[in-house]
């Protein structure tokens, strides 16, 4: 059973000042496996985005279907939304969205802490802060960390609750290459025990760490190439291939 389901997707914005209507969202179709990592690419405007945000149920789609463990998250009521999200999303961002006035462990703690469930959150934070290899930064504040370990913090805040899926909005966005390699080492880490990852990147090189790249375009999924037995140095290729024959050039 997929994990995740899409279904005849559409959003549309209105400008409040005109009649003008954007249509961001077309006619969205595709499934996730539990255990996939999949990256999604696009021009920008394609509606990337978008999508991202209907999924975490940030944003609510115009009409069309999302399930998420057969729950239909297109239904959920406002009061539920928040909750539901805590519990079975967790969510990495470009800019890491850490708070300044928290310590690094505290940043980490904040979906417990929000969810009422600290219980045992020690035994919880310390197998996740050996892997993410930020045991000595716990008691300092983000604002003493350099970007790449801010985005290792900020992985931790969103696996602290074991999210049934990891949503990722250019997670290397804002990394230095070297940094960016290292975050994409820690996702790949993170699928292979079992983590089941969407993101959304303009970078191909990021993107090849994918098991299978979907491409949107003028709102809908157009195309997407699974990685299969090629190495991430062929699938980087075949990526760019794609991007060039589809895309009409690098973005
Ligand atoms: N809140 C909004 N109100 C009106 N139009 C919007 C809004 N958000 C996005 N759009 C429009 O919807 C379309 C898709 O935008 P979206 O941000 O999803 O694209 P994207 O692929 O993520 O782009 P980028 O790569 O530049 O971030 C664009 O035409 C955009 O202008």
């Amino acid at each position: 059973m997929p994990l995740l389901k899409v279904e005849h997707l559409q959003k549309e914005y209105r400008s409040r000042l005109s009649a003008n209507k954007v249509q961001a969202l077309k006619d969205v179709n595709f499934e996730v496996e539990p255990g996939e990592f999949i990256a999604i690419m696009g021009e920008s405007g394609s509606g990337k985005s978008t999508l991202l945000n209907c999924l975490a149920t940030i944003d609510k789609p115009s009409a069309g279907q999302i399930f998420l463990n057969d729950k239909n998250l297109t239904k959920l009521k406002d009061r539920e939304v928040a909750q539901y999200r805590r519990d079975h999303l967790g969510f990495v961002f470009q800019d890491f969205n850490l708070l300044n006035t928290l310590s690094v462990a505290d940043n980490i703690y904040l979906p417990l802490v929000l969810a009422k469930d600290t219980k045992g959150k020690e035994a919880k934070l310390a197998p996740l802060a050996k892997a993410l290899g930020i045991e000595d930064l716990l008691d300092k504040y983000p604002y003493e960390l350099s970007g790449g370990q801010q985005q290792r913090v900020a992985i931790g805040r969103a696996l602290i609750t074991k999210p049934e899926l990891l949503l990722g909005d250019e997670p290397t966005g804002a990394l230095d290459s070297k940094n960016a390699a290292e975050i994409m080492d820690l996702f790949d880490q993170s699928n292979q025990a079992g983590q089941t990852i969407l993101m959304v990147t303009h970078s191909s090189l990021t993107a090849s760490h994918a098991r299978r790249v979907l491409f949107i375009k003028d709102g809908t999924v157009f195309h997407q190439i699974y990685r299969g037995e090629q190495n991430e140095t062929e699938f980087l290729l075949s990526i760019n291939d794609a991007m060039t024959n589809l895309l009409g050039g690098l973005s």
